[in-house]
């Protein structure tokens, strides 16, 4: 049996249950339980903090995870990633009060408060900056204001935290960070992690494209498929009227609007966008 350790709260709990249902896992979407059972797939997954993930992934006890790279890299420990899946995208950045540092040296000797201890020690090392690092569990940005901090080096999203509490982020991001599938670094390959991964992966791209369907004058599809390549290559289908051809491909979800209006110049017609529920390419 597969054993997978999903996030149990926090900001990658619900994109991580919702991922795994649209990938044909409905039993991980029992919220709060600590170890659900999936015979139908012969997977058990259970609930963890999401910074103890890759703890028990590298150790070996539990097969995959779901975690963040910033969490990875906190743990210090050696995970092996299998998939980006693409959602809660952040950067870990310093941040202070406008006009008390302008560049990250300006923080040496300075007290940084961060959840993030151990990556803050590692980029701190690698930029030859000695500053005390000041460990605390969440809402780091309220540190500066109550004096137990005069930095921070904390996630960021929108941003909009940081605003709050009146920092302003200092240099370029100490890290881009996602949500990761993990396995132990050289774990052997194994054909139910392969399902896995696929089953994953197909959601990822099925949010990541939709399916277009359209009309052409026959004497265009050549350059009506240039617009429209797809991924291996676009459907081309004869209608009742031999002047037209149907063509079907695969866009990215980020391109529709642009394809369909190359599309419409160029005298397609009868375009249809359709969402992709699940794929495997
Ligand atoms: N506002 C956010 N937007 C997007 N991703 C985020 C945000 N905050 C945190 N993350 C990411 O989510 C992952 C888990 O962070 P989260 O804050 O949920 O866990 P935590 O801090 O360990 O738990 P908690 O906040 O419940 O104590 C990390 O990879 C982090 O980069
Ligand atoms: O840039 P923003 O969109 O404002 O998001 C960033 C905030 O989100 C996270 O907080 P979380 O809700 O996880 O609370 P925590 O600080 O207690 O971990 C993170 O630690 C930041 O505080
Ligand atoms: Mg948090």
């Amino acid at each position: 049996m597969l054993r997978v350790a999903l996030p149990n709260k926090g900001q990658l709990s619900d994109p991580a249950r919702e991922m795994l249902r649209e990938a044909g896992y409905p039993a991980a979407h029992s919220a709060r339980e600590l170890v659900v059972q999936d015979p139908e797939n012969d997977v058990e997954f259970f609930f963890l903090r999401p910074r103890d993930i890759a703890i028990y992934v590298a150790s070996g006890q539990l097969d995959i995870g779901i975690t963040g790279l910033d969490l990875v890299l906190d743990s210090g420990v050696q995970t092996e990633t299998l998939l980006e899946l693409g959602f809660a995208p952040s950067t870990f950045r310093f941040a202070a009060p406008a006009g008390t540092a302008t560049t990250v040296h300006d923080l040496a000797g300075k007290r940084i408060a961060t959840s993030y201890a151990g990556l803050l020690a590692t980029r701190l090392a690698e930029l030859g900056i000695d500053a005390t690092v000041v460990k605390l569990d969440g809402a780091v940005e309220n540190s500066v204001r109550l004096g137990v901090a005069d930095a921070v080096a904390d996630v960021v999203a929108t941003g909009t935290t940081l605003k709050q509490a009146g920092l302003t982020v200092l240099g370029e991001p100490l890290l881009v960070s996602q949500a990761l599938l993990v396995q132990r670094a050289g774990a052997a390959q194994s054909p139910v992690v392969d399902t896995f991964v696929r089953r994953l992966q197909g959601v990822i791209v099925a949010r990541a494209y939709v399916l277009v369907d359209y009309d052409i004058r026959t004497e265009l599809v050549e350059r009506a498929c240039r617009i429209t390549p797809g991924i291996e290559s676009p459907t081309v289908s004869s209608l009742h009227d031999s002047a037209w051809s149907a063509v079907r491909a695969m866009v990215p979800r980020r391109d529709v609007h642009r394809v369909m209006d190359e599309l419409y110049d160029m005298g397609g017609r009868g375009i249809l966008v359709t969402d992709i529920h699940a794929c495997r390419l």
